[in-house]
């Protein structure tokens, strides 16, 4: 996606502009799918009310409330949980290219599986955005079966925003997937979202 990233200070310093900040939550897992395939972690995003898949988070008001603290409020909203979000768990701010003055935060936070569990559980049942805002969680499949189910299909998937560049840029830095998966899945989701394009309309 066009646009570029800022530091948080340039950041808030456009009080002129839109933000949103948004989180990826992971953990670790020892689940096997098919009792063989190592799950190894999990990723979670959201399918949006749009039908496109995103994380948690939303808009921010820095002239009211930290950034931090907003992206607890939208946790609660969305997730139906308080998730403790501190400035430990920021990554990334980018100034989106369109629309304008829209900036992007980014976090990163590591729970534990329970946690993560209890998550999607209270979801469905405490958040009130739940079946408005946010259709559901998803969990991301960070494998590639043989007919290159898995990752790749996930990636050729639509996505808000640059919600892809960033699940992209945390599974390299938090090093979730190996550099060769990752990029072979990139371009495997590349290849099917070209065949999808050339199918007859
Ligand atoms: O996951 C995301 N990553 C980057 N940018 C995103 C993501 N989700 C949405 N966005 C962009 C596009 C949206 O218009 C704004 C506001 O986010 P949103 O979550 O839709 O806002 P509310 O939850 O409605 O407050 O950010
Ligand atoms: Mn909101
Ligand atoms: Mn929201
Ligand atoms: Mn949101």
């Amino acid at each position: 996606m066009a646009g570029k990233d800022i530091t948080r200070e340039d950041a808030l310093s456009r009080l002129d502009h839109k933000h949103a900040c948004h989180i990826l939550l992971y953990a670790d897992s020892r689940a096997k799918l098919f009792g063989k395939i190592p799950i190894k972690h999990i990723v979670l995003m959201q399918m949006r009310f749009d039908g496109l898949l995103g994380f948690p988070g939303g808009l921010v008001k820095p002239s009211e409330e930290s950034l931090e603290a907003g992206l607890c409020r939208e946790l609660q909203e969305e997730l139906g949980v308080a998730v403790p979000v501190t400035i430990d768990h920021y990554v990334s701010s980018h100034l989106a290219q369109s629309p304008p003055h829209l900036i992007l935060h980014f976090y990163c936070k590591k729970i534990t599986e329970a946690e993560l569990l209890e998550i999607e559980r209270a979801a469905v049942s405490n958040a009130v955005d739940h079946g408005l805002e946010v259709m559901g969680l998803t969990r991301v499949p960070l494998y590639t079966l043989r007919n290159g189910g898995g990752l790749p299909w996930f990636l050729s998937h639509s996505f808000i925003s640059n919600s892809r560049a960033q699940l992209l840029e945390a599974l390299r830095r938090l090093d979730l997937v190996s550099p060769q998966t990752l990029e072979e899945a990139v371009q495997k989701a590349e290849e099917m979202r070209c065949t999808v394009k050339t199918e007859p309309q």
